[in-house]
Formats: C-alpha cells, sequence, structure tokens
C-alpha cells in the first residue's frame, strides 16, 4: 500500500493548473473576492499618488523652522488650508505656511508637516513650538509603490486585502482563471436520497451532499450527477458522462474489493490509467486516483474514487483532493494541509498499521494549541462525531500510542477555525 505522503506527490504531480490563456475570465472587482488571479497585475500609479500628509497639522519649510521650541517659538504666516482632495495652489515662501490635513496634498515650497499638538494658531498666524526633520510627516509620491511596478502575481487566491490593492490601482475587471467543475457522483444499490422513504437495508447518500459543500468551500463549482447503482453498465455510462463535463470527478463507493466494487474496472476500460488503488490511510484506504487524457472536446480530467465510508470520503477529501483542486484551479502554492503543532491532553490510540487521522477539536490555549479527539465511535461510518470537530491528529504508521502532551501534527479542516476556548 503506498505511503500517504507519496499518494499526496503522485497525486499533485499528475495535478496541472488550468491553462492562463484558455482558461481565462473577466470578473467585475465586485464579485473577484475568493477567485484566484490569472496575470500578474502591475500598478499604473505610482503610491501614494502624490506627496501628502501624514498628520493634521501645519506644511511648512523646515529651515524656517530648525530652531523652534516651546520657549521660543517660531512664528509662520498661514497663506491656504489644504483638505484632502484639493489641490494647492501656493508655493510656500520663507516666514510662511499652510494650514494641512491628514492626506492633503502638500503644497510646494513646504517640506515638512509639524502636527497640530506642536503648534499655536493665532489668527493667521501659526507658532510652531518644535523643530521638525526634513520630510518629517511627508508621505512622498511612489514611497511605497512606482508605477510599473508588480502588485500582484498571478497564482494568488483574492481575499480582502488583494481586493483593496486592485480597487486602490483602479482595476475594475479582473483577469481570473475560471472556476473549476467537479463532477461528483454517489455509487451504491441501497443509496437513497435525503428526501426518499428509507426502505430496510437502505442507506440515506450523505456523500454527494458533504462532497458537493467542500468543493463549493474550495471555490469550484460542484455538478451533482446523483446516485448511479451498482451495475456496470449505468455507471460507465455515467462515469463516461462525468469525464467529458468536468476537470475533476469524484465518485464515493465502489473502490474496495466487493462483488460490486466496479469503479477500477470501468475506469480502465473507459482508458483511464490508474495511478493509485489504495493508500496506507486509515480511514481512507482503497482510493482510486485515475485520469483520463486531454482529447479535443475536454482537457484532462482527474478521477479519485473516494471511498463509500462517510468519515473516509470526507477525510480522503481533505488530505488529497482539496491539495489537488487548489493546483488544478492555478493557485501557484500553498496546495498541501494547514499543518499546525498541539498537544492532546489525552493519550491517542491508533492500529499502527496505516497513517491514522483522529477528528477532534483544536483549540489556542495559552500553552499553545490544544487538540481533544471527539467522543464516541472512530468508525469511519461514524459522521455523527465527525460535525463539529475542525482539525484531524496525524498517528504516524508504526505508532500505536501518542502520551497525552507529546508533540502532535494536525491538519485543519473545513471552515474549520481555530476556536478560542
Ligand atoms: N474485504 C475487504 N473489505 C473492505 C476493505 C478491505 O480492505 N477488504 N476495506 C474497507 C474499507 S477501509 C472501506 S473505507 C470500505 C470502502 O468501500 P467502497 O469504497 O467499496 O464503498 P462501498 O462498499 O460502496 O460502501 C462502503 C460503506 O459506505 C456506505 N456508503 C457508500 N456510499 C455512500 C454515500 N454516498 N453516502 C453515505 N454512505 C455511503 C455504504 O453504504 C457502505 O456502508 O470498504 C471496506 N471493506
Ligand atoms: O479505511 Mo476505511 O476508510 O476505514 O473505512
Ligand atoms: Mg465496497
Amino acid at each position: 500500500m503506498l505511503p500517504v505522503l507519496e499518494a499526496e506527490t503522485r497525486i499533485l504531480s499528475l495535478t496541472h493548473p488550468l491553462n492562463p490563456q484558455d482558461d481565462l475570465e473577466w470578473v467585475l472587482l465586485s464579485a473577484a473576492a475568493g477567485r484566484i488571479l490569472a496575470q500578474p497585475v502591475s500598478s499604473q500609479l505610482d503610491f501614494p499618488h502624490w506627496d501628502n500628509s501624514a498628520m493634521d497639522g501645519y506644511a511648512v519649510r523646515q529651515a524656517d523652522v530648525a530652531t523652534s521650541c516651546p520657549d521660543a517659538p517660531t512664528a509662520l504666516t498661514v497663506v491656504e488650508e489644504i483638505p484632502a482632495g484639493y489641490q494647492p495652489q501656493q508655493t510656500i515662501q520663507p516666514g510662511q505656511a499652510a494650514r494641512i490635513l491628514t492626506g492633503a496634498m502638500m503644497p510646494p515650497g513646504a517640506d515638512a508637516v509639524v502636527m497640530q499638538e506642536e503648534t499655536q494658531r493665532e489668527g493667521d498666524r501659526v507658532y510652531i513650538l518644535s523643530a521638525p526633520t526634513q520630510q518629517q510627516f511627508v508621505r512622498r509620491r511612489g514611497e511605497f509603490y512606482r508605477a510599473g511596478d508588480r502588485l500582484l502575481p498571478a497564482g494568488v487566491r483574492l481575499g480582502a486585502a488583494e481586493i483593496a490593492v486592485l480597487a486602490a490601482a483602479q482595476c475594475v475587471t479582473i483577469p481570473v482563471y475560471r472556476r473549476l467543475r467537479v463532477a461528483i457522483l454517489s455509487t451504491g444499490d441501497e443509496l437513497v436520497s435525503p428526501d426518499q422513504p428509507l426502505r430496510p437495508g437502505q442507506i440515506v447518500d450523505s456523500n454527494q451532499y458533504a462532497l458537493a459543500a467542500l468543493v463549493a468551500e474550495a471555490g469550484a463549482e460542484p455538478l451533482m450527477l446523483g446516485i448511479v447503482p451498482d451495475q456496470p453498465d449505468a455507471l460507465q455510462t455515467a462515469i463516461a458522462q462525468a469525464v467529458s463535463t468536468a476537470d475533476v470527478v469524484l465518485s464515493s463507493g465502489g473502490v474496495s474489493v466487493g462483488d460490486y466494487d466496479y469503479v477500477d474496472r470501468l475506469l480502465e476500460a473507459l482508458g483511464a490509467k490508474i495511478h493509485i488503488r489504495a493508500i496506507a490511510i486509515k480511514p481512507g484506504k482503497p482510493l482510486t486516483f485515475a485520469t483520463f487524457k486531454a482529447s479535443q472536446s475536454h482537457p484532462p480530467t482527474a478521477y479519485f474514487g473516494l471511498p463509500g465510508n462517510p468519515v473516509s470520503a470526507l477525510v480522503t477529501f481533505w488530505r488529497f483532493v482539496l491539495p489537488a483542486l487548489r493546483k488544478r484551479a492555478g493557485l501557484s502554492a500553498g496546495w498541501g494541509p494547514a499543518w499546525i503543532w498541539g498537544r492532546s491532553p489525552h493519550d491517542l490510540n491508533a492500529d499502527g498499521k496505516r497513517e491514522t487521522y483522529l477528528w477532534g477539536t483544536l483549540r489556542v490555549t495559552e500553552e499553545g494549541h490544544e487538540f481533544s479527539q471527539s467522543p464516541g465511535s472512530f468508525s469511519s461510518g461514524n459522521l455523527i462525531n465527525l460535525a463539529q470537530t475542525n482539525a484531524l491528529a496525524q498517528v504516524p504508521v508504526g505508532q500505536t500510542r501518542i502520551l497525552a502532551g507529546t508533540p502532535i501534527r494536525l491538519m485543519q479542516t473545513g471552515g474549520g477555525a481555530i476556536a478560542f476556548p
């Protein structure tokens, strides 16, 4: 069985990003949050756009006030008032100052700002009580960035700070990668959708909904293709249709060694190359990863045959599918899981045969990251105690017990912001 890290490496090496030419679309700035930039963005403007004041106060000629102090203030004549957004009309001459407000353009002739608290105003005269240095409280034009400088590289996800940069640089339509299309199908004769009454032996299809939620959370478009029975013809048709419409296909179920586990056989029949059939991970061992060659009508499609057990499907999504989706979607870095180190106040147990992932809650305490395993059964069929968790603790192969207080590697999952007690 393939070790987890090798499986991740193999999957990522076979996953190719979208094409910055063919897979680019332009979206309005107001709709760009969460999208991935497909071209670098450079500025047409200097930042700041002009010399401006960092304080409310007075724009002065530094040489005029070089000896000013509270006991020997310098008196200057205020010749203009410069609020933000106004273009100064006067050049400051020796013995003159301008009233200036934060963010307002520096007037020609002035080379420093004295903050209001260090001045005293009397009519059209201002007394300067301190000696500024040259350019004190002046934000110089181009000091942060110059026109032509690269503001954002391609391949970054656009969060609030990136959106602010694009707005300030007056980019109103943004080149982003199109959203990935991810087809999802559930396989199994026993499955019924959540709105159907259950007959004996039937199981509700939860994977389809969970996987669609995960795909949407990842910024891709889920295509929910429904439940497919364990009949080779129907399954082959469904897989072929999924492959022809999607960039990535996720099926769940039918990948183990059972009599009705047809997925691998059908993938081969459809011409896919199977790269992985099982991984040394618990939960999630029977996982199939295959690729379909690109054709004229569609780009290469990656296929993940996830195990049917509900917890196994989610854990393998987080561990293997999500990094592949991030890379395929055009992100230039940060594909893998968010790992952090922490400690558990209880012993953690595993069988030692496969790399084991235990689900639970991660919090920040004064001592650092604390992980508490969920109460209840750690069966891969028990999806109930997976709810409200935000991390998986990793127990390496060969270890059957991690003693309380020992550093452990933790993987953050889902929307899973770390909880504060
Ligand atoms: N002889 C062996 N049997 C099994 C092995 C093995 O190595 N040798 N591996 C076990 C492990 S581990 C897993 S995980 C499962 C995976 O099996 P499949 O991927 O073939 O999945 P199914 O057999 O179709 O279903 C397993 C289980 O999950 C339920 N299921 C399936 N789809 C859904 C869905 N969409 N929503 C909710 N639940 C679903 C299904 O009813 C079964 O209970 O194989 C073990 N067996
Ligand atoms: O490894 Mo399977 O995924 O436990 O149930
Ligand atoms: Mg099976």
